[in-house]
């Protein structure tokens, strides 16, 4: 039950890395340093800056968030008008400094930087090849990989990394500058989303749309699968890294990851969880007073649910946002009473009431437990659960923390079994199709399917673990 709390209280489906860039604009850094600030949710282990004032490459880092690693102080350490930063959840090679990013490259031939949002899938067969023709890696992280084998290419820079990336398989949005350029690439499988900004006389480049509106640039559009974008003073220019493409973009980044005000695909996040909870009161639907979301990541679904419905939207939870990844965890004696720190039941809302609730998602289930007990106590007199997405299933290789395989409750309990789990007086989950018709069809859904769209290579040997 311990375990179960400090599970709550911490957060579940760990979020990804967040990259940021700017090209030509004065304080570049600066920018940045606001450009992660609001990519903060996608990873909170480490964050990083560098930047170029075109003579040399200058990068400060740190462990913690990006309020934590950076001051004014260290901002002014980093001068040009070219930067790139990065926030990071680590998915592969564990945390510590030495795998916080931007990575740096020193290298006769210039020095240069990378910043990664993604999971390699190949990273132990390409490690175990460079290694054996010599190279020395300085991190532990995947991100690592693409700077070793740059090097071993030959041509301009350019050529270099259009000659690497090919031997690259699983999901990345890199971002990779040097004195002179900066270079923006999205995987030929589209995984992650990554987005084109204009400010001033430069270019932004943001994981995730919403940051442009915070340093007050324009959205121009995203990057294409297996796109390489060369950003230099005078052109963009735009290069494929292969022709065999595909439009996977990870679906939990419109049900979980990304934030309502950014848009991916030209698909608005709100806009897409409110479809999906539209769908799902079309699917499943049930009589009762009112429907309440989780906050904030299924808000916008449960105004889905309520607008399809008819019943109506009602704030019947609320959060102390300050409870989070920063929360010091409460000493034993305190510990139940935590969970009711992070959430709180409105009685003077669900008293009485039939409340359907809506959640994003479930992964071990117990979210939905605690918080279906908050209600209870509170006095509702039903609770159904509705999660606005499928059941999940397998666990995600392509820079997601969605659990292992045991983990996950949906593979050993069916609806039915998980609803008498969590106390609900019935749960529903959103079809695979349901999925497709809001998110559109250009999307993974592996952790819901089993059927990734990458060969595994030897992370396949883990799946079952
Ligand atoms: O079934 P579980 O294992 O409990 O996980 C599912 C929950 O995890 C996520 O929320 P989380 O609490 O991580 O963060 P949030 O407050 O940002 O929604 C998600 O939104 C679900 O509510
Ligand atoms: N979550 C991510 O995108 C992480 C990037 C990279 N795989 C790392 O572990 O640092
Ligand atoms: S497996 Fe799931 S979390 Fe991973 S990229 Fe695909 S949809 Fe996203
Ligand atoms: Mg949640």
């Amino acid at each position: 039950m311990i375990k179960e709390i400090e599970y709550f209280l911490s957060g579940k489906i760990n979020e990804e890395c967040g990259v940021f860039g700017v090209f030509n604009v004065e304080d570049a850094a600066q920018l940045t340093y606001y450009g992660l600030h609001s990519l903060q949710h996608r990873g909170q282990e480490g964050a990083g800056i560098a930047s170029s004032d075109g003579e040399s490459i200058i990068r400060e880092k740190g462990e913690g968030l990006v309020t934590e690693v950076f001051n004014t102080e260290r901002i002014a350490k980093l001068p040009g008008n070219m930067s790139i930063g990065h926030v990071r959840y680590s998915t592969t090679g564990g945390g510590g400094i030495e795998n916080v990013q931007p990575i740096l490259v020193r290298s006769h031939t210039g020095d240069f930087v990378i910043a990664h949002n993604g999971n390699i899938v190949n990273a132990k067969e390409l490690k175990m090849q460079l290694e054996a023709m010599g190279s020395i890696f300085h991190t532990t992280s995947d991100s690592e990989i693409i700077g070793h084998l740059i090097q071993r290419e030959v041509g301009d820079f350019h050529e270099k990394i259009l000659k690497a990336l090919p031997k690259l398989e699983g999901a990345f949005s890199f971002l990779i500058m040097n004195n002179e350029n900066l270079f923006v690439i999205r995987d030929k499988n589209g995984f992650r989303p990554l987005s084109m900004g204009k400010l001033e006389d430069g270019y932004v480049f943001s994981s995730e749309s919403s940051a442009f509106e915070i340093v007050g640039a324009d959205y121009i559009r995203g990057l294409k699968p297996g796109e390489v974008l060369k950003v230099s003073k005078d052109e963009i220019e735009s290069f494929q890294y292969t022709d065999c493409t595909q439009d996977k973009m990870c679906s939990m980044e419109y049900i979980y990851f990304s934030r309502p005000d950014s848009s991916i695909n030209g698909l608005n996040v709100h806009t897409s969880r409110r479809n999906c909870g539209a769908i799902l009161a079309k699917e499943s639907p049930v009589e009762a007073d009112i429907v309440i979301g989780v906050p904030d990541s299924s808000l916008s679904s449960a105004m889905g649910y309520s607008d399809f419905s008819g019943i109506p939207y009602e704030m019947g939870l609320v959060k102390n946002r300050y409870v989070g990844r920063t929360f010091i965890k409460p000493n034993q004696h305190q510990r139940e009473r935590g969970v009711k720190m992070k959430l709180s039941a409105m009685e003077a809302v669900v008293k009485d009431k039939r409340v359907v609730l809506v959640d994003d998602s479930i992964v071990r289930g117990t979210t939905s437990k605690h918080i279906i007990k908050l209600l209870k106590d509170a006095g509702a007199k039903e609770v159904h659960m509705r999660i606005a997405s499928s059941p999940i299933i397998s666990p995600c290789f392509y820079g997601v923390d969605t659990s292992t395989y045991n983990e996950l409750i949906s593979t050993r309990l069916s609806p039915k079994e998980l609803g008498e789990y969590i106390g609900a007086d019935s749960l529903a989950f959103l079809s695979n199709d349901g999925m497709i018709e809001g998110l559109g069809k250009n999307i993974c859904l592996a952790c819901f399917t089993g059927k990734y769209p990458t060969s595994m290579f030897s992370l396949l040997e883990n799946l079952k673990k």
